[in-house]
């Protein structure tokens, strides 16, 4: 068992996860919680179950065969691992965003514009409002403002992952997770996403799983640090960069492995 933050309210929250690729143990009893309209980071050494933990949030394993969760996730106390918790129900509560930007080959406009439609029947004026809302708070309106009909194909790497965040924005989710999400950038994309974490976390609670502990320490207000399926130590991102209170997370935050 690991320790949770009773001081702030909890969005979602890990309650004695455990989590099987067969019969491996990937998690093994996690309590997290992911506090409300705060970035949220996860660190450790690769292959310490940090994009399983993420994945279990949105039950994107539930697709395969052969893996199985126990315990609960809760998102706003109701446990979405439940089978009667819908699929629909939750991908429109907890968006994604992946390591590598894949933007569909479409346009600009119609990359976010589908999702919209998959969920709204928005007429056309409103549908175009609402897919320069998303673009704006991906910081990338400015960019495609004057060349929304042509391919997405043709943004940077930088610019299709903002538009993987800003078709994961327009659908106005309440939660976004974001998997390594600047790890196939240069440093200047990079940059700019991580200066949209703060902006994001105004309306969304953010959980990131990172390898960049720097990128931890400058974008998140909480840190969990994980290794071997557990979580070690969970506090404030200061807390856990200044005054760590395992030797585990003080090796890892001091280089010493991983
Ligand atoms: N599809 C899979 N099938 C079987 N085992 C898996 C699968 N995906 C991950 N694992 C195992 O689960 C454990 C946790 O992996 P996970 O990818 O969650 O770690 P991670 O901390 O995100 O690592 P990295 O930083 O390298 O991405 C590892 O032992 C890994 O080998």
């Amino acid at each position: 068992m690991t320790e949770t933050n009773p001081a702030v309210p909890a969005k979602l929250a890990a309650r004695n996860l455990s989590f099987y690729y067969q019969q491996a143990r990937a998690l093994d009893g996690i309590n997290l919680d992911v506090a409300e309209k705060k970035v949220t980071a996860l660190i450790g050494p690769s292959g310490c179950g940090k994009s399983t933990l993420l994945r279990v949030f949105n039950r994107i394993y539930s697709i395969y065969p052969g893996l199985r969760a126990e315990g609960e996730v809760t998102l706003d106390g109701e446990n979405i691992l439940a089978p009667g918790y819908s699929m629909n129900r939750l991908r429109s509560k907890i968006g994604m965003v992946f390591q590598k930007p894949v933007p569909f080959p479409m346009s600009i406009y119609d990359n976010i514009a589908y999702g919209i439609g998959h969920y709204e029947k928005l007429s056309r004026s409103d549908m175009a409002v609402r897919v320069e809302q998303a673009l704006h708070q991906a910081a990338l309106w400015e960019e495609v403002k004057d060349k929304l009909k042509h391919s997405a194909l043709g943004l940077s790497g930088g610019q299709q992952q903002r538009l993987c965040i800003a078709r994961a924005v327009a659908l106005k989710p309440e939660v976004i997770l974001f998997d390594e999400p600047t790890s196939a950038l240069d440093p200047i994309a990079t940059g700019k996403i991580e200066q949209l974490f703060a902006e994001l976390k105004q309306q969304f609670t953010i959980l990131i799983v990172t390898h960049n502990m720097q990128q931890a320490a400058r974008c998140s207000d909480y840190t969990a640090f994980m290794y071997l399926g557990e979580l070690v130590e969970f506090g404030t991102t200061e807390t856990i960069f200044t005054k760590p209170t395992k030797q585990q997370t003080e090796d890892y935050i001091t280089g010493r492995f991983g």
